[in-house]
């Protein structure tokens, strides 16, 4: 039995009326305007996905569209028949009786009007269609069609600058000219007459009999204007009832460079990251896809996600054995940037940032998880994504800065929590060594026990961790979790090779990549910056750190750039702060890609 929840707001009884039509079969609009009804009743008690679907249902533009689709309706009943079937000669007449009319300028611009040719065009389609004068006359079938003559279809297309959009191949048996595929948004599929399958008989009256793809591709790249194709149509048209489906690009594909894909010029090139809509899944090798940033643009072919996968695995194993490489950093900091202030930031340790830079080399580590870059080689090429809109009930999302050592990932986060510290915290990280005299239990770290930190470890609790001069230290989901509890951001900064753990659907994190600029603004505005070494106090960046900066940043862009959300170029650092602000803002409250297995997780849960 469903019953409302009185302790919460009921959605506005007026605002739930979609449509005023009192057509009796106005369906639509009676069925929506129940199913509002029913999720009215859930609203209030916080079933998953209920608000969403009752704010779509409810949003003004769904409204509109009804009430557009009931007048329709109530003008399709209405049979409109034109006032008169002739407005043309009624034009003359008018026109002619002005002749008589004495002359003012209002009557010459009048007469100007009736006899423009636009006006005179406007009412001859006023007349053609009063007549229902549309149908061209054909002649007569011939009574004398052989039974086993093949029927035929005229196709003309008017080619302008796109591309037909249509590729073809030679039957490997029969040897006929077919429409291998019909690409998805191109003129061919608009016009709605090929389809893949269909042989090709004539191309401009040439009979295609007999010739190869590329002579029938010759004769369509020297015709111009209008294309005449004569084709036996394919008995089933394929049709394409596949859902759409958005994926995110984890790895790049340049058609360019592959041999194997059958028609390069319809190939689509991406780069990691990037968001694909798949529009065609019908071949199992060759997809269709276009990108989100473009959809004006008709699709193009990409590998299938298993074609990928297997592309992926023979370049994985074409190339020389590389013993495991890891982004290391030779730009250490200062001990404590925290204490002393009006408030406590935990987090920024020396320590506990050298411990994070280190904690890929660790055999604790390699024994527990898979790095990034194991993950390049094995991964899924294409990653699911949806759109996903936090709402104001939910936590916020994870907060994670990443960027090369010195590039100022930790200034950025100390500036933003400062900004603002009851709105955005650092997670308090955990460590294996003992408690200094001034320090706090859950201040500066949560100190444990080495057997406690392992088997936080080994119970994947552990979002990063690594060892320095003998402890382990390291950020767990609990800390993390504590700050989202408490209805703040968590900001953290991670080494991209821990990125796989946090992309969880509990923490559903927004990665922020802070980039160097380029050498010659980096050497003015880090003029007077001042870093800490190993081996040096107060040290001024040298030309070589900040150019092993920008090659680690392009390694880290390489590698990891298809998990960025977002990526800020920290120049100067009152822009980058803003940038900084307004990104998160961003990503707390408008729709972003995400997993989809984040949100399917969501509505098991
Ligand atoms: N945009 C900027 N302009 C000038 N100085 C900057 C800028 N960004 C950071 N700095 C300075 O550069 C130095 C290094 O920055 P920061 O400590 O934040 O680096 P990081 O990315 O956290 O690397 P690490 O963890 O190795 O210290 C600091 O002195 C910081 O104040």
């Amino acid at each position: 039995m469903i019953q409302s929840d009185k302790g919460a707001d009921p959605p506005d009884k007026k605002d739930m009326k979609l449509s005023t039509a009192t057509n009796p079969q106005n369906g639509l609009s009676q069925i929506l305007r129940l199913v509002l009804q029913e999720l009215s009743l859930f609203y209030s008690r916080d079933v998953n996905g209920v608000c969403l679907l009752y704010d779509l249902l409810h949003s003004p533009w769904l409204q509109a569209l009804l009430k557009i689709y009931d007048c329709l309706q109530e003008f399709k009943e209405k049979k409109l028949v034109p006032a008169t079937p002739h407005a043309q000669t009624l034009s003359y007449e008018v026109v002619e009786l002005l002749r008589e009319t004495p002359t003012s300028p209002e009557i010459q611009e009048l007469r100007q009007m009736l006899q423009a040719p636009h006006f005179k065009a406007l009412l001859n389609a006023h007349d053609t269609i009063a007549q229902k004068d549309f149908e061209p006359l054909l002649p007569p079938l011939p009574d004398n069609i052989p039974e086993s003559e093949e029927a035929m279809r005229i196709v003309c297309l008017v080619k302008n600058q796109q591309p037909l959009g249509a590729t073809i191949k030679r039957h490997e048996i029969t040897g006929d000219i077919l429409v291998a595929r019909v690409i998805h948004g191109g003129l061919a599929e608009r016009s709605g007459l090929l389809y893949a399958g269909d042989k090709l008989v004539e191309v401009n009256g040439v009979s295609v009999e007999g010739l190869d793809p590329e002579q029938v591709i010759h004769i369509l790249a020297m015709s111009r204007g209008t294309i005449m194709f004569k084709v036996v149509p394919v008995s089933d048209p394929p049709v394409n009832s596949q859902k759409m489906v958005y994926v995110r690009a984890m790895t790049e594909y340049w058609p360019q460079e592959d041999p194997d894909i059958p028609c390069m010029d319809a190939g689509l090139p991406f780069q990691k990251g990037d968001i694909l809509q798949i529009v065609d899944q019908n071949d199992a090798l060759w997809w269709q896809a276009r990108k989100i940033s473009d959809p004006a643009t008709c699709a193009g072919l990409v590998p299938s996600n298993h074609l990928l996968k297997r592309k992926q695995r023979e370049f994985w194993w074409s190339q020389p054995y590389q013993p495991h490489t890891c982004l290391k950093s030779t730009l250490y900091k200062e001990e404590f940037v925290g204490y002393g202030q009006k408030f406590f930031i935990a987090g920024f340790r020396r320590s506990m940032r050298l411990c994070r830079r280190k904690s890929h080399l660790s055999p604790l580590h390699a024994s527990v998880c898979c790095t990034g870059s194991c993950y390049s080689a094995v991964g899924a090429p294409y990653e699911e994504v949806v759109r996903y809109q936090r709402r104001p009930s939910d936590k916020y999302r994870l907060i994670v800065l990443m960027g090369p050592s010195g590039v100022g990932v930790n200034e950025l986060r100390r500036q933003l929590i400062e900004f603002n510290p009851s709105h955005f915290q650092s997670a308090v990280p955990h460590t294996t060594r003992t408690k200094k005299s001034y320090e706090m239990n859950g201040r500066e770290y949560h100190y444990v026990s080495k057997e406690t930190f392992e088997s936080l470890i080994y119970s994947h609790r552990m979002l990063e961790y690594g060892e320095y001069k003998g402890h382990l230290y390291g950020t767990s989901v609990d800390a993390v979790q504590t700050v989202l509890d408490e209805r703040k951001i968590c900001v953290m900064d991670l080494e991209p090779q821990d990125i796989q753990v946090v992309r969880t659907h509990e923490l559903k994190p927004y990665v922020i990549f802070i980039k160097p600029s380029n050498m010659r603004c980096m050497k003015q505005s880090r003029k007077n910056a001042k870093i800490i070494t190993d081996y040096f106090v107060d040290m001024k960046f040298k030309d070589e750190d900040l150019q092993e900066m920008e090659n680690l940043a392009q390694r880290m862009e390489t590698q990891f750039g298809q998990f960025f959300d977002h990526v800020i170029v920290n120049d100067s650092l009152h822009d980058a702060c803003a940038q900084l602000l307004s990104a998160i803002q961003k990503a707390q409250e408008e729709p972003q890609w995400v997993p989809a297995t984040w949100i399917s997780s969501d509505t098991e849960s």
